[in-house]
């Protein structure tokens, strides 16, 4: 089996609206997503070009958090937030990094071609804070 793996980064805001703590504050991180595919079949030599993969979560993933503001939708954030002329990634869930990672995996899946599988997401929301989906 082969893998592949792309990294890519993103700035986003978020808050945990149910937490006891300083992350229920509307806060930013750079983060940091580890992409990687595998599988046994390669295409001109390749288990999936790099650009190819690049431009499926560029427009699934990375367009849609990029510079946005990530709340749970919960009807008084929707009061609160939907008025103020910002890019707001509504999520059904709060956004923490293990959401956001299943909600990744919803959206790439469907799209990767048929030869390769979703190996795994890593999502880095400090340098010392990650989590981890493996398929
Ligand atoms: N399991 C999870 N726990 C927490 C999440 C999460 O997504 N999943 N998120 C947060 C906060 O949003 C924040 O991202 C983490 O804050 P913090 O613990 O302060 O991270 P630091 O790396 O800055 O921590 P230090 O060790 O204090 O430097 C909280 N928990
Ligand atoms: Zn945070």
């Amino acid at each position: 089996m082969l893998s592949i793996t792309k990294i890519f980064s993103f700035e986003s805001a978020h808050s945990i609206s149910d937490y006891e703590g300083a992350c229920s504050n509307l806060h930013g991180h750079s983060y940091v997503l580890h992409v990687t595919v595998s599988g046994e079949e390669l295409e001109k030599d390749m288990l999936l070009d790099f650009k190819d993969l690049k431009k499926i979560v560029q427009e699934e993933i990375i367009e849609k958090l990029d510079h946005a503001l990530a709340l749970k939708n919960t009807g008084s954030q929707k009061r609160d937030f939907q008025q103020i002329g910002q890019k707001i990634f509504w999520m059904e869930h709060e956004p923490t990094a293990e959401r956001m990672l299943l909600w990744m995996k919803d959206r790439l899946v469907p799209k990767l071609p048929s030869h390769v599988k979703l190996e795994s997401l890593t999502l880095y929301e400090t340098a010392t804070c990650y989590a981890c989906w493996k398929g």
